[in-house]
This record gives structure tokens, sequence and C-alpha cells, in this order.
């Protein structure tokens, strides 16, 4: 049984703007995905306090924000990771209860990657933000021009997040954006209110001037995310989640000409070799497959395998994924929470129904489990794994968002890169193989922001993150992180 509490500041679950928490009148409910029981009410942000909340923002950038320095904005934001270091547990609480996800992914991925996306981009634009580029040019006329490109903020920045790694994401753009001079409005996804409000707490705690971080609670559509995203006193949009939402927020700024950062869906592909590791790629794609319910963008939905091992391959995946436990968040033995909320499993388990009607055979899984208790309630599903479908079957193609994966046989290399690359989207891969040689030739293959070869999920924060095709527009992470959320002015003197 779940015994962790949500800390009594959350309750009532209040929006964060301009240093301050702000109760509003409409409320809606945060639902446990574990019981289906009201875990909190979540104050809903009207448009006047969207508008004071942008306001605000845009005062602090112009004057108490705009005259930091990066080495001052680093200080903050390193202060704000070591309020979450101390109130460890309380964040655990807010991302476990809110997702239903074991504690133990919380703490080594959830929580740790919160901290360290703040400590990450803090150092990382203290030592590159300010450095400067020089071009000395050579007139006709014998004259010289000596060129200093700065960089600025862009502004007042809108980040609107998702539910399935909530601290990771509201981090992951807030530590850039805020490091690079912008202020910030967060709205966090309505599933996942509880972090992203604690996360308020350590930014008013560590002193962060009012108005640079703000946090808004509400909807998408008619709500909080899309009255944010048509504001015209906004400078830019950081977004994480679906495709389609992508597309209409891209149409939202389209005629403010405002720029956006995407990390959309996948369809992502899984290549084992005949040379590889058996029994490591048998557990990589499980992982790759299963991890937070299947509920992360990088997932691998679609599973190639050399027609060699296939057989093998399929009934060790089958054994396995059986003794995955799904269960209780604090139960060590957990892999497996529940979906995030009934109406996802819905979505997931129309897919499950529309997999059989395309002709799937189902090695395992393919329907919800019972326990006997409060987690009947609750939003829970079976890992599972299909064979059989052909290519263009829309359970091959279409992003489910959910513990599951198509596994089919192939043959030749050539082969499996175009079957790999036939998606509309372009986000991940992984290959298990040990031939270092075809890991090199296939892995620029592949059409897609990161191509994993024998892991999967382990990140360098350094790196370019980011999709191709639907997945997405640009890259974030490290110095690629910098160009979005600040833009160069090239400085001419004749000298
Ligand atoms: N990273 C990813 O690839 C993710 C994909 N998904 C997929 O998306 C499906 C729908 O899940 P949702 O939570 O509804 O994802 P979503 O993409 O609709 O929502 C993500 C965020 O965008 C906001 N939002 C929605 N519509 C908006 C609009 N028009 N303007 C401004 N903000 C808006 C939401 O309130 C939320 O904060 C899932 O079933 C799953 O398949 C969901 C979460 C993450
Ligand atoms: O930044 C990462 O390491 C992972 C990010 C994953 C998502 O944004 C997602 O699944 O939505």
């Amino acid at each position: 049984m779940n015994t962790l509490a949500l800390p009594s500041s959350l309750h009532i679950t209040k929006n964060y703007s301009n240093g301050a928490f702000v109760e509003t009148s409409k409320t809606f409910d945060n639902i446990s995905p574990v019981t289906g029981k009201v875990l909190s009410r979540i104050c809903e942000a009207d448009k006047a306090l969207v508008d004071a909340t942008v306001q605000s923002a845009r005062q602090a950038f112009n004057g108490i924000w705009g005259e930091t320095t990066v080495e001052q904005r680093a200080d903050y934001l390193l202060k704000v990771a070591d309020i979450i270091e101390r109130r460890f547990d309380d964040f655990i609480a807010a991302e476990v209860l809110d997702t239903g996800r074991p504690v133990e992914q919380a703490k080594k991925l959830d929580v740790y990657r919160g901290i360290h996306n703040l400590r990450t981009f803090a150092e990382i634009f203290k030592h590159e933000y300010s450095k400067t580029e020089c071009f000395e040019s050579h007139l006709a006329d014998g004259s010289q021009l000596l060129n200093i490109i700065k960089r600025k903020p862009l502004g007042v920045i809108v980040s609107i997040s998702p539910w399935n790694l909530p601290l990771l994401s509201i981090t992951w753009k807030a530590a850039p954006a805020l490091m690079a001079g912008n202020t910030i409005i967060c709205k966090p996804s309505e599933e996942t209110p509880s972090s992203a409000t604690l996360l308020a707490e350590a930014f008013q705690e560590a002193g962060v001037p009012a108005g640079v971080f703000n946090v808004l609670h509400g909807f998408g559509r008619d709500s909080t995310g899309e009255w944010l995203t048509q504001h015209k006193d906004i400078d830019a949009v950081t977004f994480t989640g679906e495709s389609g939402t992508g597309a209409s927020i891209m149409k939202t700024v389209a005629s403010e000409v405002k720029p956006v950062s995407f990390e959309l869906g996948g369809k992502n592909a899984g290549i084992v070799f005949e040379d590889a590791d058996f029994d490591k790629a048998v557990e990589g794609i499980i992982r790759s497959s299963f991890t937070n319910s299947g509920q992360v963008c990088l997932c691998t939905e679609r599973v190639y395998v050399q027609r060699s091992i296939f057989d093998k391959f399929v009934k060790a995946i089958k054994e396995k994924t059986e003794q995955l436990q799904i269960g209780w968040s604090e139960d060590e033995k957990t892999f497996m929470g529940p979906l995030i909320s009934h109406g996802h499993r819905e979505k997931v388990l129309s897919y499950f129904k529309l997999a059989v009607e395309e002709g799937a055979q189902v090695v395992t899984g393919g329907g919800v489990p019972t326990f006997g208790d409060e987690r009947d309630q609750g939003a829970y599903i079976q890992p599972t794994i299909w064979v059989g479908l052909p290519d263009d079957a829309r359970c091959v193609t279409e992003e489910v968002f959910g513990p599951v994966c198509h596994i089919a046989p192939f043959d030749t290399e050539e082969e499996v890169i175009q079957r790999a690359n036939n998606t509309d989207y372009g986000l991940a891969g992984v290959l298990w193989t040990t031939n270092l040689s075809r890991a090199h030739r296939v892995a620029p293959k592949i059409n897609a922001g990161i191509v994993w070869v024998n892991h999967w999920f382990a990140r360098d924060l350094r790196t370019p993150f980011g999709g191709n095709k639907l997945s997405g527009i640009g890259r974030e992470g490290g110095t690629y992180s910098m160009e979005f959320y600040s833009e160069p002015t090239n400085i001419s003197i004749r000298l």
C-alpha cells in the first residue's frame, strides 16, 4: 500500500505568480492513477491571472532580472537545486502520487534529473554564455570593422510541459531559459501539478525575484495553455507533448512569428541483430518498451529482430515480461505503476483492441490486471507484446504511449534501416549489436535525434536532444539550449 502524503501546502494547489501563491475560485481535482481517489484540488488560472503573470514576468525581465549577471543567476539556480535536495522526500511524494510511478524510479530518474538539470545548466551557462565571437573585416577602402557578437535573452518564455516526466521536463526548460536571462511562465500538465508547485516554493525560498519564475495551472484548449500561447506579450514557447498539440501551438504563434522549440511524439525502433548480447538485448528492449509504463517519448514501440534469433527472442521476452511486477509505488520490487489516467488507459486499450482487429497475435498482456484491492480503481494496464502485424498497420505506425511493442523479424541491414525509417516520426532509435563496425554503419542511417547502441535512456545533458519530422523542431541540451533561449546581436564597430 502507498503511505506517501502530499505536503499540506499542496492540498489546495495554488498558482505561483509574481512571487506569491495565488488561489483562484475555479478548481479541478488531481486524481490518483493508483486508486482513483482525489489527491488535491488545483486552482485553475483564469485569464486575468494569465495577463497579470505575463505583465509581472515582463517587468522582471526589463528590470531586476535583466540586471543580473550570469554568475548571479547560476547562484540562484544552485540554491534551488539544494532546496530540492533538502526537500527530496516532498518532491518524491509529489511526483509519485501524481503519476503512480515506482518510488525507485522517482529517486533515480525524476527528482535526480530535476536537481541535475538545474546544476548542469547553471555550470554550462556560467562557462559558455558570456563567450563572445569576434570577426575582423577589411573593407575595400582600407578601413576595418570589428564585429562583436553578443548573446541576448528573448524575453518572457512560456513553457508547456506534459505529465509523463513532470519535474524533469519543467526543469529542463526553466533552467536554461532563466540562465540566459529570460523570465518564464510554466504551465505543467493538468494531470501532474504538484512537483511544479513545490518547485515554485523552492524558487521563492531561494529568493529568486518576483516575476522571474511563475507556475500557472490549468488545461490546454480554452484554458491556461491556450491563453498563454495566444498572449501578445510573450516572446517564445517551449513545448513537450503530443505532435498534434505542437502543431496547434505553432498555428497560434504563427501570426506573430514567435520562436518555438518542440519535443514531440515518437514511434521509436529498437533493432536487435543476431550478433547482439542476447540477454542484454532482451533486458534492454523490456526497459525501453515498458519503463514508466511506456509513457516516455523515447520508448521503443517497434522492435525488429534478426530472423535467425526471432523465435528465441520472442520466447525470452515473453517469459521476462510476465515476471515484471506491476503494483504499489512504494514496493521496491515494483517495475511498473499505472498509466497516468483512466482517459489515457481508454486510449491505450483502444489500440489493444485495434491490434487484434488488424491481425496481431498477442504474445503477452493485452488487458487490465486485477489486484483485489483499491488498485482496481486505478489506471493499471498489462505490459503487452504483439507479433504478426504488417508494417503499415496503425498499431505499428501510430504512437500508443503505453507499455506495448510490436516485434517483427528482419533479414538484412539495408532492409531494417529502411523499415526503421519508414515512419512519420524521428525521435530515437536503439541498436543491439556487438559488431562495432555495424553500429557505426547503421546508427547514422537511422533518421532520429538520438540513436543508442547497447543501452537506452542514459543521457549526457551537454548533448543535443530533440527530434526530426513529427517528433519536433530544434534541439535543447547544453549549449544547444543556449541557441534557443537567446539570440545573437552583431555589434559592428568601424575602427
Ligand atoms: N512527450 C511526449 O511525447 C508526450 C506525448 N503524449 C501523448 O499525447 C497524448 C495526449 O496527452 P496530453 O496530456 O493531452 O498531451 P498534450 O500534448 O495535449 O498536453 C501536453 C501539455 O500541453 C497542454 N496543452 C494541450 N493543448 C494545448 C493547447 N492547444 N495550447 C497550449 N497548451 C496545450 C496540456 O495542458 C499539457 O500541459 C497522450 O495520450 C500521449 O499519447 C503525452 C505526453 C507527452
Ligand atoms: O530529457 C530527457 O532526458 C528526456 C526527456 C523525455 C521527454 O521529454 C518525454 O518523454 O516527454
